[in-house]
């Protein structure tokens, strides 16, 4: 927890870094990264959030304002005292605030960060950076000394921050007159191999790769009295599309979402009618560390008219968090508070079109560009099938974006998969399982494959949710080839099987030992449809949940969940249920069948990816038979 201390003038108070920020810093004072430009954009965009969020209150209260009406950010080189100072006058810090945003309070993720950052030595973990939310601390990948002095805007108090980057930082208060009117001033005591950020042409440089778009003026300091602007400073999504260069929608992207890749999907229009406003939103290439953190939910920023209001006001569905970038509203009243927004009908009607308009550019993406369709897809689908249950008005739209890779084939749409139906099949089948070769491992295939029936192999742990929910698709029903009855008779097979020489009377003997042996082991056992190969298989009775769902559930300690007994199908027409067979109805119940029976089961269990039910025995029954087999 952050001490609570409050420095009088001239006290300062010495506070330890939390134990995660303490090693990220380690990290950073360590690092070798070649890219270290880096720290100058986190520090230039928080900075910026500085001044958006001051021009946020100050509609409410003008006051804040006083003073320095206009909102800037100033870079200042000293070549002689080797420091880079970079300042705003935007909202400020409290000591409190100075001391848990920049100490004792480790952002979600951090840990996270860490964890890639060490797995990923090539890259050095550097183009995470942003994405993490640990950018202040990046300043420590080229100072060995950092100072931050700050005033809350409308306070007269102001506190200075100090810290070499190892185990603890200051915080002292300071006297008025030492500190800025307002906002935040943080001095960077350059390392001797990083004096090249204190020269104009690398200041510029940096600032018009990365942060060019700032919507707020970027000053450069020259000489005590002059500084001149270094970036456009308007904001980007106002200008015409055929003003913008991918290498500025490149960087725009990289400062809303810290990636240093292409985005993969750019949306830029202006919406006008009841509602007017304008989009400019991207579909990241690749998938960011958080994507599942519920923390971290809808993440496109709200402006009206260029001021700032929030991150968190729930623009587009939570399935499609991963889409990125502003929205600004032209109408909407600026003053609105953000708690009033969840129920505000411009939003909800800007969200429903937006939301549309996303699902419309993904559909038509994934049609005309598969490539980059199946990479969207992989980054992402996961949480698009998210949609199917939670957004049942737009299920026909994501059925129509969702790909899914088959017994046969990769990346089909379900009208991909229609169009191969087989004669008499009225269902779509679909096997979920934990990955895709356990699901091709899967016996209860055997049938499906012989009738040359397409299955889709679901193997996100989300599928096992929607498809549960979801009524069908082009009036067909979707139907688990692990649970109920096969109904495959009606479909011919590929290949004429040779007519099946079970003794009919031996395989009902036999079934009906099995079942008095296994009790309540089993919900039931009979005589399979869906094998041709294997012996037997477990598939999960038409009412309950699907097996692999159960044990989903029964994982993530869902306690509402009953395991029920599985179903035991046999293979008639195989030569070890055909010998089993002849015994049955030669000696009827036996010890040595009562062993089989056990086996088979466990036979099963292990085919499904499944413990036996119990090991010692299941292994003394198995080198009793391998002895047997041997001697
Ligand atoms: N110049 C500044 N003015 C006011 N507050 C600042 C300034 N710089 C940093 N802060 C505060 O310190 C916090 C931590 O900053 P840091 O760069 O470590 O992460 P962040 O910017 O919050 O991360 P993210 O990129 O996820 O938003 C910020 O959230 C902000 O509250």
């Amino acid at each position: 927890m952050a001490e609570k201390k409050k420095a009088k003038t001239g006290e300062t108070y010495s506070h330890n870094f939390q134990a995660e920020v303490a090693k990220l810093l380690h990290l950073m004072v360590h690092s070798v990264y070649s890219d270290r430009d880096v720290f100058l954009r986190e520090l230039i965009s928080n900075a910026a959030d500085a001044l958006d969020k001051l021009r946020y209150e100050a509609i409410a209260k003008p006051e804040l304002l006083a003073g320095a009406p206009d909102l800037a950010i100033t870079i200042t080189p000293d070549k002689a005292a080797k420091t880079l100072t970079v300042a705003d006058n935007g909202i400020g810090m409290s000591e409190q605030e100075l001391i848990d945003n920049l100490g004792t309070i480790a952002k979600s993720g951090t840990q996270a960060f860490m964890e890639q950052a060490k797995d990923d030595k090539d890259k050095g973990g550097i183009h995470l950076i942003g994405q993490f939310g640990v950018g202040f601390y990046s300043s420590f990948m080229v100072a060995h000394k950092v100072e931050v002095t700050s005033r809350k805007a409308g306070t007269d108090e102001a506190f200075a921050w100090s810290s070499d980057g190892t185990g603890t930082f200051t915080v002292a208060s300071v006297k008025p007159e030492a500190a800025p009117l307002r906002g935040t001033s943080i001095v960077l005591h350059l390392k001797e191999d990083a004096l090249e950020f204190l020269e104009d042409w690398k200041i510029e440089e940096v600032v018009r790769a990365y942060s060019d778009h700032i919507a707020h003026p970027i000053r450069l300091a020259a000489g005590t009295e002059t500084t001149r602007q270094i970036n456009a400073a308007s904001a980007i999504w106002t200008r015409a599309k055929t003003d913008i260069t991918p290498d500025q929608y490149k960087e725009f992207f990289g400062h809303i979402t810290g990636a240093y890749s292409d985005p993969a999907l750019t949306l830029h229009y202006k919406a006008e009618g009841r509602n007017e406003y304008t989009v400019l939103l991207f579909v990241p290439g690749e998938k960011p560390f958080d994507l599942y953190d519920p923390e971290r939910r809808g993440r496109q920023k709200l402006y009206v008219r260029r001021v700032f209001i929030t991150s968190d006001a729930e623009l587009l569905p939570p399935y499609l968090r991963f889409v990125r970038g502003v929205i600004d509203s032209e109408d909407m009243p600026l003053n609105i508070s953000r708690e009033m927004l969840q129920h505000n009908p411009q939003v909800a009607a800007i969200r429903k079109a937006v939301t549309n308009k996303v699902l419309a550019e993904l559909k038509k993406c994934f049609e005309t560009e598969p490539e980059k369709a199946a990479k969207i897809w992989d980054a992402f689908g996961p949480v698009i099938k998210e949609g199917l249950y939670e957004d049942m008005e737009r299920r026909d739209q994501l059925f129509e974006i969702a790909r899914f890779n088959t017994t046969k084939r990769e990346g089909v749409t379900l009208k991909d998969y229609i169009a191969d139906l087989k004669a008499n099949q009225t269902a779509i089948y679909y096997l979920t399982a934990e990955d895709a070769a356990k699901a091709k491992a899967s016996p209860q295939l055997e049938g499906f494959r012989a009738r040359g029936i397409e299955v889709l192999l679901l193997t996100d742990a989300v599928d096992s949710f929607w498809v549960r929910m979801a009524l069908g698709f082009d009036g067909k029903p979707f139907k688990s080839v692990t649970q109920g009855a096969a109904d495959l008779d009606l479909i011919p097979l590929v290949e004429e099987a040779p007519k099946s020489d079970a003794d009919e009377g031996a395989t009902a003997t036999l079934i009906a030992l099995i079942k008095q042996t296994l009790g309540d082991q089993v919900g039931d056992v009979r005589k399979s449809a869906r094998l041709t190969d294997s012996p037997v298989c477990l598939v999960a009775s038409d009412q309950g949940l699907d097996r692999t769902l159960e044990k989903l559930l029964a994982r993530q300690g869902t306690t509402d969940v009953k395991v029920t007994a599985p179903i035991l199908e046999i293979n008639a027409g195989h030569a070890l249920i055909k010998a089993l067979a002849e015994t049955a109805k030669k000696s009827g119940a036996s010890a040595e069948l009562g062993d089989a029976s056990g086996l088979l089961l466990d036979l099963a269990r292990v085919m499904d990816g499944e413990r036996v039910a119990d090991p010692a025995k299941f292994a003394g029954s198995v080198s009793a038979l391998m002895q047997k087999a041997y001697s």
